[in-house]
């Protein structure tokens, strides 16, 4: 057995340009620690077997340092490189973004003066997401732009100023000259190397021409868009595209550091690198550090008003408009179904379209209500229903839109008061963490059951399968309500510690394995 997948692991990396060196250390380190013969009877080989491979994997991607991160507070200055269409004016914004919403002072400089277009790309871009930048549609100089931008985004107080470089076709002299000028009167805390995750082999070459110029402290691979095909850990490494494997297995060997992923084209689209969530993601296992993280970033706890009211049991209208918010601004709904374990990309997809149409309709529906109304707990929308029908005038949603929308506020208010408020809510954790089998009172009980049914209408068809059926949904439910919130769930679902073996049996992640495995055979 383990022969077997071992050969088909090796194919898997071989098909994929994986060095040779790379593909025999893997083999020997799994015979090494994966002795079948001496494992008792009981203990599940397959699971072993793949556990050691995710170990293994992990390994060889790994270079055990953290890359370069920005100090709030000081001047972080981060200079761009990259060939052209690499994806770096893209990519700039992207990180833009990423740490403007943890809290940075951030700007963006152009001083592509090469590609007509780059200037209007990038204004477009960060004008979109709400970031200062500089640039100029006169100067033809990207040196003086490097110096003005920056120089006015430092007396300005920016603490993270990002500086975007034009690039080539190709690894050219002309290119090199004016990266090592701009980097010399910039001189960037860090220099950020884009390179584009499909061109394979030839990575080799462009990350040593650009380290040898200036002094790279890390890389963003972009377009690994098509990567997080989930899947049993062998189908998943053949999945992957083979150009982006090539690189993540190898650079790491040349000391160069993977800070981000960027995985479309959207400003969302941007991904801390973290070796155990790229391999488990590749693997089909979602990505929850990276879901953990969005959900923090969201900074919940922080939200003064809705805190209040959830410690006195109370769900207002309004409360419930400030979570379709927080919804919206970590992007798309499909981007955290998708770090969801045993969620397949294309099925996340899926729910992407009709969850935002819902929330967006919803939104105007709350927006069309008074004072009044909005601090409501929605009671006097059933004592005078013309109010619905005013609303539904005002915001262009259907009486229906608003009944529903009704359900599910009043669903989760009476949710809220039955468990007593925040103070409840703790205590219930308390107990979950105890207790296998949590007590419920029979109001939560329905509560549950009811929210149970209305996700299942909302969520697309399949997705209740691959979530365990339903009793795999009220397992989570149960654990979300009891047992420390999100990482309290993960601990419940066997996936502390992104543990493979417990995630695919609590999960039935080896199924959609089997559905992407398929599906990478047909194509081929
Ligand atoms: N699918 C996908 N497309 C990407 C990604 N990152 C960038 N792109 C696309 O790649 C193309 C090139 O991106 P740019 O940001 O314009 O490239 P650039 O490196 O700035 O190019 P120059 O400014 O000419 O040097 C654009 O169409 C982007 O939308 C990604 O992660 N995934």
């Amino acid at each position: 057995m383990l022969d077997e997948v071992i050969k088909d692991i090796q194919r898997a990396l071989f098909e994929s340009d994986v060095n040779a060196r790379l593909v025999k250390k893997l083999t020997e380190n799994i015979k090494k620690t994966c002795k079948l013969d001496e494992i008792p009877s009981g203990v599940n080989k397959k699971k072993l077997i793949q556990k050691t491979i995710f170990d293994e994997l992990i390994k060889m991607v790994d270079p055990g340092t953290e890359p370069w991160k920005p100090i709030k507070g000081k001047v972080n200055i981060v200079m761009f490189v990259g060939l052209q269409g690499s994806g770096k004016t893209t990519t700039c914004t992207k990180l833009a973004f990423y740490y403007q919403r943890k809290g940075f002072k951030v700007c963006l400089v152009c001083t592509d003066t090469f590609r007509a277009g780059a200037f209007d790309q990038l204004k477009q871009n960060a004008t979109r997401a709400k970031i200062p930048f500089y640039g100029s549609y006169s100067e033809t100089d990207p040196v003086q732009l490097a110096i003005d931008g920056v120089d006015k985004f430092k007396s300005e107080g920016f603490d993270l100023i990002i500086v975007d470089t034009s690039g080539r076709h190709k690894q050219e002299a002309e290119l090199f000259a004016e990266m090592k000028q701009i980097s010399d009167v910039v001189q960037p805390t860090n220099s950020i190397f884009v390179m584009d995750g499909t061109i394979g082999q030839a990575a080799d070459g462009q990350a040593k021409a650009f380290k040898s110029t200036v002094d790279i402290g890390s890389i963003i691979i972009t377009k690994m868009d098509g990567h997080a095909k989930g899947g049993g850990a062998i189908s998943a490494v053949a999945a992957t595209g083979s150009n982006i494997m090539y690189i993540t297995f190898y650079l790491p060997k040349f000391n160069l550091l993977f800070s981000f992923i960027g995985t479309g084209e959207h400003i969302h689209d941007l991904e801390p690198f973290t070796p155990k969530s790229f391999i488990g993601k590749m693997m089909g296992m979602g990505d929850i550090s990276g879901l953990i993280e969005t959900v923090k970033d969201l900074n919940l706890d922080q939200n003064k008003n809705l805190m209040e009211n959830l410690e006195k049991g109370k769900f207002t209208l309004r409360d419930m408009r400030e979570q379709f918010q927080t919804i919206q601004s970590i992007g798309p709904l499909s981007k955290v179904m998708q770090m969801m374990p045993g969620i397949p990309p294309e099925m996340a997809q899926m729910g992407d379209k009709e969850g935002t149409k819902k929330i967006k309709t919803f939104m105007c529906i709350i927006d069309s209500m008074t004072e009044k109304e909005l601090d409501s707990d929605g009671k006097l929308f059933i004592q005078q229903p013309t109010r619905i029908h005013r609303i539904a005038k005002g915001s262009g949603g259907t009486v229906m839109d608003i009944e529903e929308m009704l359900k599910q506020h009043k669903m989760f208010a009476e949710m809220v008061k039955n468990l007593g408020g925040a103070k409840g809510m703790l205590n219930q954790q308390g107990k979950g963490r105890d207790q296998k089998n949590m007590q419920m009172h029979p109001n939560q009980m329905k509560q549950m059951q009811n929210m149970q049914q209305s996700m299942q209408k909302m969520l697309p068809p399949g997705m209740m399968e691959q979530m365990g059926g339903m009793g795999g949904m009220q397992e989570m439910m149960r654990s979300m309500m009891g047992g420390g919130g999100l990482e309290g769930m993960m601990e419940k679902m066997g996936m502390g510690g992104m543990d493979l073996s417990s995630l695919m049996g609590g999960m039935g992640a080896s199924g959609a394995g089997k559905k992407a495995g398929s599906s990478r055979v047909k194509k081929r």
